[in-house]
């Protein structure tokens, strides 16, 4: 359930008004998402997502956000397009919180991954990274290397509610990967959310891709590495090489990846799950029972790092 933020009748009204988008016919809470609020609202002219934004997103960092979002639809990737008001302006306040209107993607997320997702996924996130290769403006990305000690010591003194050793196992990982983590991989644009919720599909072809509130500039690499983890293993936890296989391929017929790109792959994987684990880690401890938003299962990400960690090479992600 993600409707933090209730907007009353009047507030709408006086919203809307400010864009050229015809009379509200319906305006109806999104129950999925956890970060944000979100409605679709539906006019006499269209259908549009109205965002307003919750206190994980820092206001400072909403015109990247929304400038790239215009940069990658103007390019022509399927994505959400942030929608002027009369005034020109994209950003506004509603409720207290700053507000955008962006267009509605039609299409439904998938939670049982097929082959043909995988396939579909792989030249749409190269697709991507090539289209924001000239976004002119760049985001650290504070959930990479620099920034996972600092969760792990927010997590580090309540770990063991989740697994017994699961501080040690954290720590001897993370002093591994800030020593060997690579620092030359060609870097870009990258999504760094790019999970089967934030991908849309119309039948057997992806439509679109939404979410891009974690964008950063970050190894491209790491985004495929993001979704090796979070496509291509089942519900049981078998990894599915196939499955990445066919994500690679169709990656690699769109951006061509280098060798280096490559060998570093099962790194940048342990990395990934590294990262969603101490994420999940930090929110499982800290999200109240009663809350509506339901907490992800931190341990899937630690079983997925454990794989990895046992991958001698990227051939076991079912390249040739
Ligand atoms: N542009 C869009 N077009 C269609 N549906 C959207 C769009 N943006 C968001 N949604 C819907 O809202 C849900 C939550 O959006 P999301 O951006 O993932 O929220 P959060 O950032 O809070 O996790 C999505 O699963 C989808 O159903
Ligand atoms: N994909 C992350 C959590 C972020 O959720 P989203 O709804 O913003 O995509 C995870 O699975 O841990």
């Amino acid at each position: 359930m993600a409707v933090y933020t209730e907007v009353s009748d009047d507030e709408l009204d006086e919203f809307v008004a400010q864009y050229d988008i015809g009379a509200v016919v319906s305006c109806k809470g999104i129950a999925e998402g956890v970060e944000n609020t979100n409605y679709l609202l539906q006019t006499d002219r269209d259908s549009f997502i109205l965002t307003l934004y919750e206190r994980r997103v820092n206001p400072a960092e909403l015109p990247f956000f929304i400038g790239l979002m215009e940069h990658l639809a103007a390019r022509g990737l399927a994505c959400p397009s942030p929608i002027q008001g009369r005034d020109g302006a994209i950003l506004r306040s509603l409720c207290g919180r700053p507000a955008a209107l962006v267009s509605f993607l039609k299409g439904v997320w998938h939670r049982r991954i097929s082959l043909n997702h995988c396939a579909e996924l792989g030249p749409a996130m190269a697709e991507m990274h090539l289209k924001g290769a000239d976004f002119p403006l760049t985001r650290r990305n504070n959930l990479s290397v620099e920034g996972w000690r600092g969760l792990f010591e927010a997590i580090r003194p309540r770990a063991g509610e989740i697994k017994e050793d699961l501080a040690e196992r954290i720590a001897a990982e993370l002093d591994f990967l800030e020593a060997n983590w690579p620092k030359t991989l060609p870097v870009g644009l990258i999504h760094a959310d790019l999970f089967p919720d934030n991908v849309f599909f119309l039948g057997d072809r992806l439509s679109g891709l939404i979410d891009f509130y974690f964008a950063c500039t970050d190894f491209m690499a790491y985004d495929i590495a993001i979704c090796l983890n979070a496509w291509c293993f089942e519900a049981d936890g078998a990894f599915n090489a196939t499955k990445a296989r066919l994500m690679l391929n169709g990656y690699r017929r769109v951006r061509p990846l280098s060798a280096e790109e490559l060998d570093a792959l099962p790194l940048l994987a342990r990395g990934a799950a590294l990262r969603f684990l101490l994420t999940r880690s930090y929110d499982w401890l800290n999200t109240p029972a009663g809350a509506f938003v339901k907490r992800k299962d931190p341990m899937e990400y630690y079983r997925k790092l454990v794989f990895h960690q046992g991958v001698g090479g990227p051939g076991e992600y079912g390249i040739e």
